[in-house]
């Protein structure tokens, strides 16, 4: 699991671990894991052309300390100062192994192999200053691979926000721990392929984590498998209540989702059981309500359902309910927030923002704040749909949950109901609200990552969400193909199947 700490706690930890060590010796393990790391993106460090951005503070002096590494090792190192003060120890480490102080930002950049971004790291408030924009904008159209210290300058630690410019990097190496902005968008947009440096400052950090980031053997744990003596029955029932007149293919995707879940059987309630049957024969089909339609071990109400009542009736339930889509347009709050079984309410951007009374910008900017906040009001776990899905649980304290699989072919017409009946299914076998919300998302990031690239480029690790392979590979930009919510639903067993292979054992 990769969990990430907000900047009070890191810096915490730092400062109890520091004052153990001798002055300094912290900048020197984060400078040797950041020299390291750009040797390793350098195809060779002798005369190599290294440009460092160097800001006021000690992000800065990382930079320079790692500077003097590569300059020693035969690189030729140029600084721009772009703070009012520079990090004096580092600059005279830089200056005695050779490397100097840059007289023409742009004329260095132009002819740059590999830029390191030091202007601010944790301590970093707001945007990008106005003077550092065109230098950023003139590393980034360089063509040097540009590398990150801690974390791209410009964007927010703790929250993932961008206000204006931020630094746009190929690689981010990170100090002691992941921080959220380097996980939740827009900021991990920023970020590029992430590798995180030991200072050892591991068992200093509190117990709970802000943000967790399953891999493939935290969900292989978390997967539902299926006891010898288990009927369907006790494997669950998951009832589906989507789909319209109007939307009968939103039912059918569902229940593709459904039937990939976990569950032992998927009992389908609405107005398209015709289109349901004709594609899955295997379904429970039952015209309505949800009330009548026998037992279920959870339920999944929304997609497609247009204005079709049973959403009070399902709430009113006391089992685990899902709702999305249509579903949360029409909930009731105080029916939420009274429920004593778990409620997983599963919005995009745009449906949270109509639930937070906000605009879709909102939220977008501020995701992980809008998630949590969610769940506070709702009394109810959140999963926020997007290219770095979030659940949150309603307690406070209760790390979020950040997936780490999703990718950009996953914008696409269905894939949300796919996501529902899925994740509904495996709330119906048993999992809690909060595990059933991320192990729903990690599946279907993966089958998507399968399905767009037809089985290949997806590292059976879960290493792959984040490839540091010493290129410039980034989360969504692995290649692929545009495909359709049919064929998630279809790459969903063999997702399954590589996850399940990476359990302790297996
Ligand atoms: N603590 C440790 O042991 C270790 C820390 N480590 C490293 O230190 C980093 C944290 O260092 P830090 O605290 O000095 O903060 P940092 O991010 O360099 O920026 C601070 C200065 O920048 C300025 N500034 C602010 N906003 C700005 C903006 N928008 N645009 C431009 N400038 C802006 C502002 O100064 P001002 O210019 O206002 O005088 C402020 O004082 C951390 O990320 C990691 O890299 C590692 O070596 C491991 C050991
Ligand atoms: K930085």
């Amino acid at each position: 699991m990769r969990t990430a700490y907000r900047v009070q706690d890191v810096r915490a930890a730092e400062a109890a671990l520091m004052a153990r060590l001798p002055e300094g010796a912290l900048m020197r393990r984060a400078a040797a894991g950041l020299a390291g790391a750009c040797a390793g993106l350098l195809r060779r460090v002798y005369g190599a052309r290294v440009v460092l951005l160097v800001g006021s503070g000690d992000n800065g002096g990382d930079a320079l300390y790692a500077g003097a590494l590569l300059a020693r090792r035969g690189a030729g190192v140029s600084a721009v100062r772009l703070g009012r003060r520079v990090h004096e120890a580092g600059l005279d480490a830089l200056v005695r192994a050779g490397g100097r102080v840059a007289d023409d930002p742009y004329g260095v950049l132009a002819r740059a192999d590999l830029v390191v971004d030091g202007i601010t790291g944790i301590g970093g408030r707001g945007g990008l200053r106005p003077e550092a924009v065109p230098v950023v904008r003139a590393a980034r159209e360089s063509g040097a691979v540009v590398v990150a210290v801690d974390l791209p300058s410009g964007v927010d630690a703790d929250t993932g926000a961008v206000e204006g410019e931020a630094v746009r990097a190929d690689a981010t190496v990170t100090f002691g721990a992941y921080k959220p902005g380097l996980l939740v968008d827009p900021a991990r947009e920023y970020a590029g392929a992430l590798r995180l440096v030991d200072i050892g400052i591991r068992d200093l950090l509190p117990g709970a984590p802000e943000l967790q980031a399953l891999q493939h053997a935290d969900v292989a744990r978390l997967l539902p498998v299926p006891a010898a003596e288990s009927d369907k029955y006790r494997r669950g029932v998951v009832g589906v209540v989507a789909g319209s007149a109007r939307y009968p293919g939103a039912a059918v995707l569902a229940v593709a989702g459904a039937l990939r879940g976990g569950a032992g059987a998927v009992r389908y309630v609405g107005p398209a059981g015709d289109a349901v049957l004709a594609r899955y024969p295997e379904t429970l089909v039952h015209p309505g309500p949800p009330g009548r339609a026998g037992r279920v071990q959870a339920w999944v109400i929304g997609p497609g359902l247009a204005d079709t009542p049973g959403v009070a009736d399902v709430l009113a339930s006391d089992v685990p309910v899902l709702v999305d889509a249509d579903g949360l347009r029409l909930l009731d709050p105080a029916a939420v927030r009274a429920r004593p079984a778990p409620t997983l309410l599963t919005p995009h951007a745009g449906e949270a923002a109509a639930l937070l009374g906000t605009v879709r910008e909102d939220v977008e900017a501020r995701r992980l704040d809008a998630v949590r906040e969610l769940a506070g009001r709702y009394g109810a776990t959140v999963l926020l749909k997007g290219s770095t899905t979030l659940v949150a649980d309603p307690s406070p304290g209760v790390p979020v949950r950040v997936n780490p699989t999703g990718t950009p072919w996953l914008a696409t017409a269905g894939s949300g109901d796919v996501l529902s009946g899925l994740t509904g299914s495996l709330l119906a076998a048993g999992l809690t609200a909060r595990d059933a919300g991320s192990v729903g998302a990690y599946l279907h990031g993966l089958a998507a990552r399968r399905a767009a690239t037809g089985g290949a480029g997806v590292s059976p690790t879960g290493a792959g969400a984040y490839p540091y392979d010493g290129g410039r590979a980034a989360p969504g930009a692995a290649g692929g193909a545009p495909l359709t919510a049919h064929e998630v639903a279809r790459a969903l067993p063999g997702a399954w199947r590589d996850v399940a292979a990476a359990a302790p054992g297996a």
